[in-house]
């Protein structure tokens, strides 16, 4: 057996843009890169447990045991799936990572579909897909992130309609699908896992006018995904739903218009479903969004929050700065300091051999 080595790359992503809660996502121009090495033991040198190394975002919080780290539990659930028990021998891993955690751009996202591509390439299992997104929808039980740093571009994504056994299969405990591993975690953990019922998500992507950029203004604070969904209500009134749905409906066309039109695209951009609720863990969130338009800025199209929050992100075809300062000056007024970054709208998750 030779050495082999490969290459992961996840992009951010920004859910929701406005009207599509939980439906549509964004892949943006910040990498999760994992660099893999596989090198089999020797007389010289002998096996040993997986090496976890990190740097980038999340370096001093992430932890470094390959049974405790989201990425790599979720490719030993993949290999758990696929009869095998563990992780190979002398398997490195040195993971780099732009996307700030817990800021509305898909970090977790992007852990789990890092996750899945590595147990894919470790089993040597040949996923496609689609079955790499029933893998990942196992872990992140809403589609809208992990479908676009997958696939990549402005995508549209729902959750199928499954039978009974199969709504059952895809609703177990995330604590069984990816158990706390004991300290000597071995062959035992490889009994039974939870398998993804097959065609969970279904998606498809939409046009981008490739004028229009992305303006991530990030506050420097963290807020869990977790945390931002228990403020929503559970109902909601026809009135809203209908609002949400028109602009929805007019968003995944006019946004691949050429040349993309600011007073379409920034009414559009409205939400009644989360925004509203997500206000109050987010100081400076309405004035935001109200006070930065298309006319006191000219080159914004659309403005809303990415994702759970708190980034919020300003999709814009020129005037970036004045947009982030003017944002900046917002928040500073709530006591909140940002920082901000242009971003592209990029392809998916990449695999290279070396
Ligand atoms: N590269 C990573 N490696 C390991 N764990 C990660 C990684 N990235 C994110 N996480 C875990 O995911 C948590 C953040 O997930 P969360 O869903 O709350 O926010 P987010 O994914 O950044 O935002 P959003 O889902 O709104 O776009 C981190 O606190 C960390 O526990
Ligand atoms: N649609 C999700 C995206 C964050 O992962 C939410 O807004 O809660």
């Amino acid at each position: 057996m030779t050495q082999r080595s490969f290459t992961i790359r996840v992009p951010a992503t920004s859910a929701n843009i406005g009207p599509g809660f939980d439906v549509v996502g964004l892949s943006l121009s910040l990498y999760l890169t994992l660099k893999v090495t596989i090198t089999p033991p020797t007389a010289t040198s002998p096996a040993r447990p997986p090496t976890l190394t990190y740097s980038g975002e999340g370096a001093d919080e992430v932890p470094l045991d390959a049974y405790k780290n989201l990425t790599t539990r979720v490719a030993l659930y993949v290999l758990r799936c696929h009869d095998i028990t563990r992780f190979p021998a002398n398997l490195s891993i040195h993971v780099d990572n732009e996307i700030p955690f817990g800021r509305g751009l898909g970090s977790s996202g992007a852990a789990v579909i890092a996750g899945v591509l590595l147990g894919n390439e470790l089993g040597e299992l040949n996923l496609s897909q689609s079955r790499m997104l029933d893998f990942a929808l196992m872990v992140e039980r809403h589609p809208d992130n992990v479908t676009a740093a997958l696939v990549g571009g402005f995508v549209g994504s729902y959750l199928r309609e499954l039978d009974h056994a199969a709504t059952e299969a895809a609703s177990v405990p995330l604590s069984e699908v990816l158990p706390e591993y004991p300290p000597d975690a071995c062959e035992e953990w490889g009994l039974n896992p939870p398998q993804p019922p097959f065609g969970i998500g279904h998606f498809v992507r939409f046009g981008w006018s490739s004028c229009i950029s992305a303006v991530a203004i990030i506050p420097r604070f963290e807020l869990s995904t977790a945390k931002a969904r228990e403020v929503l209500p559970l109902e909601y009134s026809r009135k809203d739903l209908v609002f949400n749905l028109q602009r929805l409906a007019v968003l995944t066309t006019a946004l691949a218009q050429e040349p993309p039109d600011p007073e379409l695209i920034y009414e559009a951009m409205k939400d009644r479903i989360h925004q509203p609720y997500r206000k109050t863990l987010i100081p400076g969130l309405p004035e935001v969004t109200s006070n930065i338009t298309p006319d006191t800025h000219p080159g914004l199209l659309g403005i809303c929050l990415s994702g759970a929050g708190p980034t919020i992100l300003a999709l814009a075809t020129g005037g970036y700065e004045a947009i982030a300062e003017d944002a900046r000056k917002i928040f500073r007024e709530k006591g909140i300091e940002v920082d901000w970054k242009v971003l592209t709208v990029t392809g998916g998750t990449s695999l290279e051999h070396h």
